[in-house]
């Protein structure tokens, strides 16, 4: 897919406000896509290989669907662009679209938090933000196609948001490089999370994001159609995984940065 910040001018790329800005942006595809999900109860057995009958594949149906989008994205050529990442990366194909020239931007790593990203989405978003107290009528009389529908949107946002974890380090990096090589070099994790955190603008996500979930989940008119987001769960979300989980690509993304430098 065609990035909405332009991946092909190297310095709007890593100017930090220009990615801080994209973090906002995706903040909106977030909550909305979260409000779409919180629709449906948890129908749990859309998450289990085997769960619903699927002819050729024993994938549960939200990975199959999950899978498949991914392998019809690809000939558009979204998996070309440096802020995608696939969580089926053997189900990608040749793109039918002619190659976007992107700049090196990125330094080569393999970073890839997805499968972190899908199993906790599964154990701890979904319960938090989608009713539990239906019984599961099965495939017959539940929405399985819709909330696996809106599962694969919310998968895909959430990796972009936290993969472009890797943009802000790149930033940082250039920012204080003597500073980066010396903790890459000791192999400091610790130092290096330490290094790329910023309280303040963390603060403020948590701010932002709650009060998105408020004001998106709310008619502004009717006031019956309130809440259709637990605001509460949003902010959870973001403090326990969104945002720890970015770090970890910062921190990763950082541990690599040297190979096939001058300071490796
Ligand atoms: C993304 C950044 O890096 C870190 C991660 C943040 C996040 O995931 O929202 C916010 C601030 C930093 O602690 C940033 O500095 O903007």
């Amino acid at each position: 897919m065609d990035a909405a910040i332009d991946l092909t001018d190297r310095s709007k790329a890593l100017d930090l406000s220009n990615i801080r800005a994209q973090l906002i942006r995706l903040e909106d595809t977030i909550t909305f896509h979260l409000i779409e999900r919180a629709q449906f109860p948890h129908n749990k057995t859309i998450y289990v290989p085997g769960g619903v009958p699927i002819p050729g594949s024993d994938l549960s149906l939200m990975d199959y669907l999950l899978q498949e989008q991914e392998r019809i994205q690809s000939r558009v050529r979204r998996y070309e662009s440096p802020d995608e990442h696939p969580f089926f990366p053997q189900a990608l194909e040749t793109p039918i679209l002619e190659p976007l020239q992107y700049p090196q931007i990125l330094w080569a790593n393999d970073v890839n938090e997805n499968e972190t990203i899908k199993k906790r989405y599964i154990e701890e978003i979904i319960p938090a933000v989608c009713p539990t107290n239906r019984v599961d009528r099965g495939a017959s009389q539940e929405n399985y196609g819709s909330s696996a529908s809106a599962d694969v949107n919310l998968l895909q946002a959430l990796s972009r948001r936290i993969h472009f974890g890797k943009f802000v380090a790149e930033s940082k990096f250039q920012q204080e490089t003597d500073k980066f090589v010396q903790l890459i070099k000791a192999g400091d994790r610790q130092g290096i999370d330490e290094a790329i955190t910023n309280m303040k603008v963390e603060q403020l996500v948590l701010k932002r994001i709650e009060t998105k979930a408020q004001t998106y989940g709310s008619d502004p008119v009717l006031e019956e159609y309130r809440n259709k987001i637990d605001s509460e769960a949003v902010v959870n979300m973001y403090k326990n995984i969104i945002i720890p989980i970015t770090k970890v690509v910062e921190v990763e993304y950082l541990m690599q940065r040297l190979k096939g430098t001058q300071w490796e």
